[in-house]
């Protein structure tokens, strides 16, 4: 719990997985005096009402951001632009501006031109979440020891960016800074990529459907099942994730390809020294991971050769 609210009002602009998770925890540290959101339908409000982990819920987006100290956009990539659009005219002078997006360049190309001069925008991404969705999805422990990439503008307000690393900080994660497109190109392969495949590996073994659709569901239990996890996750952010970082996921995706060319000729070859001197080194990343008390949490993020300056 921190002394005193870091924030007097934070507006929620939707509540699914992780504005009610950001709710929860800020709640429940007492991060800011009261929490306001906002959701499309009048059912979700309803429930969100009901949850009690909010001070109000109110009927448009506009509503929610009159008189906010932070507004974070918490609806999928492809709504922020129109979102920032309707909340533009409402927001207080000084406020922080913030989102959750899993994309950050298309993210900061749509919201930043509707914004007034006079507010701070600083995106960010918490690298955690699950496969669930909707407002019953949350819970406050989410960002705890996971990273929150934060994707400030070139001459962002300093103090602003502190501000927001404190709020994130206040409620478990860890803070990194980063452009826009060093996250994109780091994702791509830490996330987006590997939903890629999950995506793509279930829905093969789906079509094999009469032949062994029986066998799919009886045997699961095992790797593949770990995938249908992952392929389980929301359709449209993951649509939208995949429509704005196209062009990152391609890339990744080429050396994906000519990986997989080498482990399929490997095997084709009867190359066993190739396949075990694979495996071992991809035992020892995983291995090197759970030591270092980031499983599933953190990559690292100077290893991908693009240059943070560059970017
Ligand atoms: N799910 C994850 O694992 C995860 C992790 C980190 C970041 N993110 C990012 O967080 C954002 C939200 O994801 P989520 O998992 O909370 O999704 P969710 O589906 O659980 O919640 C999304 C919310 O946005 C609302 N919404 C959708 N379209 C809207 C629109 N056009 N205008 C206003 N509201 C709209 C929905 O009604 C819902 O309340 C996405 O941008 C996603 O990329 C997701
Ligand atoms: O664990 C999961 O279910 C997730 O997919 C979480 C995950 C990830 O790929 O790590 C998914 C997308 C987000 O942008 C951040 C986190």
């Amino acid at each position: 719990m921190t002394a005193e609210p870091l924030f007097g009002r934070l507006a929620l602009i939707g509540f699914g997985l992780i504005g009610g998770s950001i709710a929860r925890a800020a709640r429940m540290r007492g991060v800011v005096g009261e929490i306001v959101a906002t959701a499309r339908s009048a059912k979700t409000r309803a429930r969100v009402m009901e949850l009690g982990i909010v001070d109000r819920v109110v009927d448009t987006n506009a509503e929610a951001t009159d008189g906010a100290d932070l507004v974070i956009l918490c609806v999928p990539v492809g709504a922020c632009g129109s979102v920032a659009q309707q909340i533009a005219p409402h927001l207080k002078r000084g406020a922080i501006v913030s989102d959750v997006g899993s994309v950050k360049g298309a993210v900061v190309r749509d919201i930043a031109p509707h914004l007034p001069a006079e507010v701070h925008f600083v995106p960010a991404h918490p690298v955690a979440g699950t496969e669930h969705s909707g407002p019953d999805s949350g819970f406050a422990e989410l960002f705890i020891n996971r990273w929150c990439i934060l994707t400030p503008p070139d001459g962002t307000d300093a103090a602003a960016v502190d501000r927001l690393r404190a709020f994130w900080t206040a409620i478990g994660a860890r803070v990194e800074i980063m452009t826009p497109k060093h996250h994109d190109l780091v994702l791509a392969i830490t996330s987006h990529l590997p939903h890629l495949i999950a995506y793509t590996i279930v829905g093969t073994a789906d079509e094999l459907g009469e032949v062994t659709s029986s066998e799919v569901m009886k045997f699961s239990a095992g790797g593949f099942r770990d995938f249908t996890r992952i392929a389980a996750s929301d359709p449209t952010m993951w649509r939208d994730v995949f429509l704005t970082n196209k062009d990152a996921v391609l890339e990744m995706l080429g050396t994906f390809n000519e990986d997989l060319s080498k482990l399929t000729r490997a095997m084709r070859r009867g190359d066993g020294e190739a396949l075990f001197e694979h495996f071992t080194r991809t035992r020892a990343i995983r291995r090197g991971i759970v030591e270092i008390g980031q499983d599933s949490a953190a990559p690292d993020f100077g290893r991908l050769q693009t240059d943070v300056q560059k970017t």
